[in-house]
């Protein structure tokens, strides 16, 4: 794996402060943190008055990476308080982010969240946690966290995904490979585009794994757009059991081609990974918890971008395993 630079976009001293004062105002008129329809709105409201230097720098992905950084946001360690145990624990802890990172998420698009996931929040908390060290979710640290398109089993998922780090003392990567770094054959190109295995809820969505009322439907691994591939890919979720020998190899090189790819991002605290998540696998590196409030500490945001032709129109027949996404601003 390299780790070769990802794009950086510099937020300029007075793009910072604008965003800051706007969640910090938001922050005053709401009674609590937790987005709620009102809160949501006002996000709305603020990131559609933003200047043109914020708008500029939340321009789509321009390169093959297919992600970009991000930086300027000042996150003071010791103000921050201890880094939460748990998603389920972190209460409003850190809200200030959570309102700078939605206000990002609202200028890129439409904020997402999941019913089925940390209590329905439009932004997660990625922290490690015990007793779910070896777990494929973002709750995990002593194993790798293998590549994957977020929420690949679902017709709904984000087009984005935002990673704003507050704390990472010890370095650690996030993993991102790109389609469109990928080297693949014409044939294996025209393999994978065809629906052969399904994708299956992964372990963040426990109701979603026991719908039972359809059957998985399958899925294609690749999508040809005009503007170049597109891919939906979560192998641990993958049973490739209907699959046929020439489906399987030619799987098996798309994943050696983005584990070849692969680069390594080590978000310091105050810089927000933007990953297209219709161009870019991630995953997470394997690392040690410490457990004493100074943990690795990620806010999450999704993001729908009206209007995409990123996937195929067969996914809009998809049951989702009965998943609702809720999006922030529905009109
Ligand atoms: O912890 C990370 O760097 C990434 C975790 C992840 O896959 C996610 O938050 O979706
Ligand atoms: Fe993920």
């Amino acid at each position: 794996m390299s780790t070769a630079a990802a794009p950086v976009r510099q937020l300029d001293e007075r793009t910072v402060s604008e965003l800051r004062e706007a969640a910090e105002q938001i922050l005053a008129e709401s009674d609590t943190s937790t987005p709620s329809p009102p809160l949501l709105r006002r996000v709305e409201q603020a990131a559609a008055a933003f200047g043109d230097a914020l708008r500029h720098h939340c321009r789509p992905v321009d390169t093959a990476d297919g992600l970009f950084v991000l930086r300027g946001i000042d996150v003071d360690d010791d103000a921050l308080g201890p880094t939460p145990d748990d998603w389920a624990t972190a209460g409003e802890s850190g809200a200030r982010y959570d309102v700078q990172l939605l206000l990002l998420a609202a200028v890129m698009g439409n904020p997402l969240a999941w019913k089925g996931q940390q209590d329905g929040r439009f932004v997660h908390n990625i922290v490690p946690s015990a007793g779910h060290e070896s777990e494929q979710t973002g709750a995990s640290s002593t194993v790798l966290l293998s590549p994957h398109t977020e929420d690949a089993f679902h017709p709904g998922r984000a087009h984005l995904l935002m990673l704003c780090c507050l704390r990472n003392h010890d370095a650690v990567a996030t993993t991102a490979a790109s389609i469109r770094r990928t080297r693949l054959a014409d044939e294996d190109i025209a393999v994978l585009t065809r629906p052969v295995a399904p994708i299956l809820p992964d372990d963040a969505y426990t109701a979603a794994q026991s719908y039972t009322a359809q059957a998985p439907p399958a899925v294609p691994a690749l999508f040809a757009t005009d503007a170049g591939l597109t891919l939906r890919f979560d192998p641990a979720y993958t049973p490739l059991d209907p699959a046929d020998a020439a489906y399987r190899a030619a799987y098996a090189r798309l994943t050696a081609e983005l584990a070849r790819v692969s680069v390594a991002v080590r978000l310091a605290p105050g810089e927000v990974l933007v990953v297209d998540n219709d161009l870019v696998v991630h995953g997470r590196v394997p690392f040690q918890a410490r457990y004493d409030g100074s943990d690795r500490w990620l806010k999450r945001a999704l993001v729908r971008v009206p209007g995409r032709r990123s996937r195929p129109l067969a996914e809009a027949g998809e049951h989702g395993y009965g998943q609702a996404a809720l999006e922030a601003h529905t009109s």
